[in-house]
């Protein structure tokens, strides 16, 4: 069994370029493994940057990023971005799906990219069968399979964005909660199956927020601004 926290972040200090202050100043963030978290905090108040430095796509200028016992600026610029396919199931803001690439191809992206990935979603069935249960699993049918991307709505694109994080089974899953307007309760819904699938392959989920409302279904809620000494330090 792994000693350490699945998360852990020690005393981060992250000022983007041009910044005349920090943007974020954290003493400690610790996750367990299979918990999920809710973190929530006000448009611009950095959790986009948060889960950037988890991802290794940011590295911070000063503290300790480690994720599954793996110190993130220690890694090279090729092998932390092995380690994020890998480990890491990321669900952005915008989905950053690939706009005419048929939904079956935009959730099978990390197993092309991610031998791991591959094998852990081939393990009780081919890569493209797992990948059509998940979609059914997070409510979406078999006649969305050959569709573009593009000719998607709204929901259905966030549905594939979080197959697409799900497939292979990473530990870890990251999502960055789509701005757009979905619905109270059609996110409510997502959400429910999102966990639901997550959980049942052991991952340790982080989701982060502006909307305080779906915090209940999370183990554990938690506000940026409590654990950013930043903001608290230039609370306007
Ligand atoms: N690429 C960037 N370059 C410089 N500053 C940035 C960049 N991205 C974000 N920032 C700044 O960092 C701060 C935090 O932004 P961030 O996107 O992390 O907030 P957020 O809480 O995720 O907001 P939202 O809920 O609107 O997505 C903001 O002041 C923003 O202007």
């Amino acid at each position: 069994m792994r000693e350490e926290p699945v998360v852990v972040v020690e005393d981060l200090r992250f000022r983007w370029p041009q910044a005349a202050t920090p943007c974020l100043q954290i003493a400690s963030l610790t996750m367990q493994a299979g918990e999920s978290l809710f973190l929530h905090g006000p448009s611009g108040s950095g959790k986009s940057t948060l889960l950037g430095l988890l991802g290794g796509v940011l590295l911070p200028q000063q503290g300790s990023v480690r994720m599954l016992g793996h110190e993130l600026a220690a890694l090279r610029g090729h092998a932390r971005d092995r380690f994020r396919v890998d480990h890491v199931g990321f669900i952005f803001q915008q989905f950053n799906l690939i706009p005419h690439l048929p939904v079956l191809d935009n959730v099978l992206l990390p197993c092309r990219f991610s031998r791991r990935r591959l094998q852990r979603a081939s393990r009780q069935r081919s890569a493209r069968d797992e990948a059509v249960r998940l979609l059914a699993a997070l409510g979406l049918g078999t006649e969305v399979l050959q569709r573009p991307a593009t000719r998607l709505s709204v929901g259905q694109q966030q549905r594939v964005a979080a197959a697409r994080a799900l497939i292979g089974s990473p530990e870890i899953l990251i999502a960055d909660e789509p701005t757009s307007a979905l619905d109270a309760e059609r996110q409510a819904d997502f959400l429910r199956l999102l966990l639901q699938e997550g959980q049942a392959a052991g991952a340790t989920i982080l989701f982060v927020s502006h909307d305080r409302r779906l915090a209940a279904q999370f183990d554990r809620e938690l506000g940026l601004a409590q654990i950013n000494l930043a903001a608290q330090g230039s609370a306007a």
